[in-house]
């Protein structure tokens, strides 16, 4: 028996991970969103809650325990390197419970995908079996972001470029690029991997 795929799905920010990932859903695969589950977990984790406050600050929590997500962006996208502290607290959390997560889901799917922004930065690619890089030219992604999160200022959305690995570098990493800059259709490349990776097959 083939074994079941497990699928990266990376990507800079607005390069369009989110669309894609939603074509799997609607194709039946199971889909990890690594940047929102990161944000679940730091919610409900009481040790991780501690950490994150006694390293950036009780701020970094609404007293209702919501994340403060503008405060904690102020202070790792915005200068240095403190994003590094943050992706040390969060990032063994995340692996394991995605783990689990993956465990579960393939006991009844045919692969499953993992959405992650930083899958080639962080190393996570070498757990997958194969990873999928969704580009689009920078100055479009930036045009997108502003348009979807009106509450960014240009200068924050070239902060976070700033912290992320270039789409140069990712592209030597990924197994396959699905380009995305809104000229080519993305469906018909989609739905061809689609079928390649529910018979196990990972190469055109
Ligand atoms: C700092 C936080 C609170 C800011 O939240 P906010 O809603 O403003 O931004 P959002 O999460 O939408 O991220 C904005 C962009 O930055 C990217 N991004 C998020 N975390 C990181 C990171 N650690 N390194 C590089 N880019 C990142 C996202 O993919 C997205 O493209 C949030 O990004 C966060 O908690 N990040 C740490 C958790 C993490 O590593 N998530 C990514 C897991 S793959
Ligand atoms: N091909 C496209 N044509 C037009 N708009 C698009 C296209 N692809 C994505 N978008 C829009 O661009 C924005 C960014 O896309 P999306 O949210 O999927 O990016 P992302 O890679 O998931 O970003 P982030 O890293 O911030 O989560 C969204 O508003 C989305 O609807």
């Amino acid at each position: 028996m083939q074994s079941k795929l497990q699928i990266g799905i990376a990507g800079g920010i607005g390069a369009g991970k989110s669309v894609v990932c939603n074509i799997f859903r609607a194709l039946g695969v199971p889909v990890y969103d690594a940047d929102q589950m990161a944000k679940t977990i730091m919610v409900i984790d009481q040790s991780l809650i501690m950490a994150i406050k006694q390293t950036f600050g009780e701020e970094s929590y609404f007293p209702d325990g919501s994340l403060n997500r503008q405060y904690l962006a102020q202070q790792v996208f915005a200068k240095g390197e403190r994003i590094k502290e943050l992706n040390a607290l969060v990032h063994p959390r995340l692996e394991a419970h995605y783990q689990q997560w993956a465990n579960d889901a393939l006991k009844e799917a045919p692969y499953v995908v993992k959405e992650a922004a930083i899958l080639f930065q962080n190393g996570g690619y070498k757990q997958m079996d194969a990873s999928i890089l969704v580009t689009c030219p920078v100055e479009k992604r930036i045009q997108r972001v502003l348009k979807r999160d009106p509450q960014r200022s240009e200068s924050q959305v070239r902060e976070i470029i700033g912290k992320q690995m270039s789409e140069e570098r990712q592209e030597a990493l990924a197994s396959l690029i699905v380009p995305n800059d809104g000229l080519q259709p993305i469906l018909p490349t989609i739905l061809y991997w689609d079928e390649c990776f529910r018979k196990g097959i990972m190469t055109p």
